[in-house]
C-alpha cells in the first residue's frame, strides 16, 4: 500500500512548527530580558552596602603649604555621590557610620592630583571628595571625629 501525505496535513504541520518557533523565540527573548533586568537590579547600590558614601564633612585634604593630597573613598558602586544629597547619603548609612578614607592621593601643588582624582571619580566604586578641608595643616587639632 502506497503512503502519500495529505497536503492539508502538511500545511497544518508547517503552521504548527512555525507557531512553535515563534513561541520559542518569544520565550528566549523574555528570558534574556529577565536576565538583563536581574543583572541590573543586582548592581544597584543598597543602603546595607558595606562602604559608606561621602558625607558633606569628607572633603579633599591639603597637607601643609608645600604639597597637598586628595582624598578618595572607595565605596559601594552605583550612583556617584555627587548625584545624591548628603542628607540621603547619611540616611542610607545610618548616622555614626562615617569612616576614615581608604585612600589618599598625595602630591605637590600643581602636580596634577586634581586631574587624577577626577579620573578616579569616574569609576562607580569610588567615592571622591569635593573641596579641601585642610585637615592636616589647619584643622588637625579638631581630631579624627571632625575628619570623618
Ligand atoms: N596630565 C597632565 N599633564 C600635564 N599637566 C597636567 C595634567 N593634568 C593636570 N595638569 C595640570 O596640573 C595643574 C593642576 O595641578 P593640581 O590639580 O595639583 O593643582 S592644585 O595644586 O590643586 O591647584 C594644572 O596646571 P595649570 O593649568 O597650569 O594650573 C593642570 O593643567
Amino acid at each position: 500500500m502506497a503512503f502519500s501525505r495529505s497536503p492539508t496535513l502538511d500545511l497544518h504541520t508547517h503552521g504548527l512548527s512555525r507557531r512553535a518557533w515563534v513561541v520559542l523565540v518569544w520565550l528566549l527573548s523574555s528570558l534574556l530580558l529577565l536576565h538583563c533586568l536581574t543583572e541590573r537590579v543586582s548592581i544597584t547600590p543598597t543602603a546595607s552596602s558595606s562602604y559608606p558614601r561621602l558625607s558633606s564633612n569628607n572633603r579633599t585634604k591639603d597637607i601643609g603649604g608645600t604639597g597637598h593630597s586628595e582624598m578618595g573613598r572607595f565605596g559601594d558602586g552605583g550612583t556617584s555621590a555627587r548625584e545624591v544629597s548628603p542628607r540621603l547619603q547619611l540616611r542610607a548609612l545610618g548616622e555614626g557610620s562615617k569612616k576614615l578614607p581608604h585612600a589618599l592621593i598625595v602630591g605637590v601643588k600643581k602636580g596634577g592630583t586634581r586631574a587624577l582624582l577626577e579620573f578616579l571619580r569616574v569609576h562607580p566604586d569610588v567615592r571622591a571628595v569635593g573641596s579641601e578641608p585642610h585637615f592636616f595643616d589647619r584643622n588637625y587639632d579638631k581630631g579624627l571625629e571632625w575628619y570623618r
